[in-house]
């Protein structure tokens, strides 16, 4: 978790256009914003084709990912019949004969990552796990709702037992280029959770441009966010490889010049075993091997675990390498 002291926010006019373009720093952060489109585009579209993960260590891969998922339902007819049995997904995710084949044991999700009202069963199902359970807050996933209730929400779900909340920010801040304001609100939602880690949801696909996405992305690691993370799944476009990019540059850019490393999450409509070995992909290039830990990485998704689990399946009962170890580290 960063520290409370937000000894970056001296930095945040820079995310607004330069007054003064011959500056260095000035030119250094806005550079670290600004989204070349068509090269992004460029880039992302050749990921899926790449191969920085070796193939023959494809199940060690895997099951990495199953380690960085936040495993979610976030539905109106969630009950706790339904959670209940997540959780017992989230403690064993990988059925006993298929691990047991690759040699593994203890494997657990990354997170269980519930609505409020969600949060005591869970916690009590996940007890003495290790798991920590996330809570969407702040009028998820609109965040619309009154501030106070917003604020109210977060310490509610923190003292129900949630250790990571996912706020959504306020769109319009970022429409309407009020970058301050955008600081304003994250800075006081990380204060409101407390030790709990919070994962600033940027809800991509409403920032209307990648250029607008770098920058909210910084804006939200300069005011405390653990993690920032793409969508919540409910916008009309969620996560996708070139918004990734983006931010995984900004996280990058960000550490490099303040030391502070800041995890990723995509969330929404990753359902395919193979987009997430993309996206491992994506980490490892673009950020190294520190951040394909579940405290710097998670997946937000309601469907991946299945479609990971067949494709295990397929390894163990088809062209399965003894070589997977090595990867898994
Ligand atoms: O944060 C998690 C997302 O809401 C999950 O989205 P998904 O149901 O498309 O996997």
């Amino acid at each position: 978790m960063q520290t409370e002291t937000m000894p970056h926010s001296s930095l945040l006019p820079l995310v607004a256009e330069p007054r003064n373009p011959g500056m260095d720093l000035d030119m250094q952060w806005v550079r670290a914003v600004q989204a070349n489109t068509s090269a992004i585009e460029r880039r992302a579209s050749s990921l899926p084709g790449r191969r920085s993960l070796k193939k023959d260590h494809q199940a060690a891969w895997l099951l990495r990912a199953v380690t960085c998922i936040d495993l979610t339902t976030l539905a109106g007819d969630d009950t706790v019949g339904r959670v209940q049995r997540l959780c017992a997904k989230a403690r064993q995710p990988v059925r006993a004969d298929l691990l047991d084949a690759l040699g593994m044991q203890g494997l657990t999700t990354g997170a269980v990552c519930v609505y409020h009202d969600m949060i005591a069963p869970a916690v009590q199902a996940l007890a003495g796990t290790g798991i920590p359970v996330a809570a969407v807050s702040t009028g998820f996933p609109a965040g619309l709702s009154p501030f106070h209730l917003r604020i109210a929400e977060i310490g509610e779900s923190v003292a129900a037992g949630a250790q990571e909340i996912d706020i959504v920010i306020s769109r319009r801040q970022v429409l309407s280029g009020n970058w301050q304001a955008l600081y304003d609100e994250m800075k006081t939602f990380r204060e409101a959770c407390g030790d709990a880690h919070v994962k600033a949801i940027l809800a991509t696909g409403e920032l209307g441009t990648l250029r607008n996405v770098g920058r909210a992305s910084l804006v939200c690691m300069m005011a405390g966010a653990d993690f920032i993370k793409t969508s919540t799944g409910k916008e009309s476009v969620n996560a996708t490889l070139p918004v990734s990019l983006v931010m995984i540059r900004a996280i990058r850019d960000y550490y490099q010049r303040t030391g502070y490393r800041v995890g990723y999450k995509p969330a929404g409509g990753i359902s395919k075993a193979k987009d997430a070995l993309v996206y491992l992909s994506l980490m490892k290039d673009e950020l190294g091997d520190r951040w394909l830990q579940p405290d710097l990485f998670r997946f937000g998704a309601s469907s991946l675990l299945g479609d990971i689990e067949r494709q295990l399946e397929h390894h163990v009962t088809g062209a399965y390498s003894a070589g997977y170890r090595h990867a898994i580290g």
